[in-house]
């Protein structure tokens, strides 16, 4: 294990009221995972430099907004990286199953020392691109973060996906037009009730998106 960075607890983000509303009883978890990627999350490549005074706010109560989107099943997180949004969704959704489909080994190690650590036995890592992961068509959900844009985020999620199976695809201000520029891909994949789902008004400055969509039942 890597030193922890010098200064880490004076320059994380004091804990904003909005993370006891995200995390509930889970809360202390979801504070633990923080302060671990606090301290290693710069050394190991994880976060960047400037992202501790804003660790709390931008990464960590934004991709637990996302929880109450999950139904109860098998949900995969594409391109977890540091665990966001997989590990926090795991934390506050202990009854879903989560498959963390990373490629780097140096991030799956991360990931998986986090879910030992947590204790967290709704979660699974898998190191794979996810268009290579042995998942086609296993899955009920699943969840991106930062991976790309939907043009090419959709082929190499939407075959993931069971026949019924949906898209929670977390985007930035751009995502209207990322949608536009997806049009082709939207048709392949013959995704249907398209939306952007905004999440976290008047509770956090930075609202997140969610690109949301189904794939058809019947193939
Ligand atoms: C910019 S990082 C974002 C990580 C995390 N989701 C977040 O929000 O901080 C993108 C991650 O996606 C992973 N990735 C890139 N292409 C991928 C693919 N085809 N399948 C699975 N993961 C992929 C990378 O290894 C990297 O960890």
């Amino acid at each position: 294990m890597t030193d922890p960075s010098p200064g880490w607890r004076e320059a994380l983000e004091p804990e904003p009221a909005a993370a006891a509303a995200v995390f509930g009883e889970h809360l202390p978890t979801a504070r633990r995972f923080t302060e671990n990627l606090a301290q290693y999350g710069e050394e190991l490549g994880l976060i960047g430099p400037l992202e501790l005074p804003r660790l709390w706010s931008r990464h960590v109560v934004n991709s637990g907004l996302v929880a109450p989107l999950l139904r109860s099943g098998l949900i995969g997180d594409v391109g977890s990286g540091a665990g966001l949004p997989g590990i926090l969704l795991a934390i506050a959704r202990p009854d879903v199953h989560l498959t963390l489909i990373e490629p780097m080994e140096r991030r799956v190690a991360w990931l998986n020392r986090q879910v030992g650590e947590l204790g967290l036995d709704n979660v699974d890592v898998v190191r794979a691109r996810a268009e290579e992961a042995k998942l086609k068509g296993r899955l009920d959900q699943v969840t991106a973060r930062a991976v790309s844009a939907l043009r090419t985020l959709i082929p190499i999620t939407a075959p993931l996906l069971r026949p019924g199976g949906e898209l929670v695809l977390m985007k930035g201000g751009g995502v209207e037009g990322e949608i536009g520029a997806a049009e082709k891909a939207i048709r392949k994949y013959r995704l249907q009730d398209v939306e952007v789902v905004v999440l976290g008004e008047g509770v956090v400055d930075d609202v997140t998106r969610v690109f949301r969509a189904r794939v058809p039942v019947q193939a």
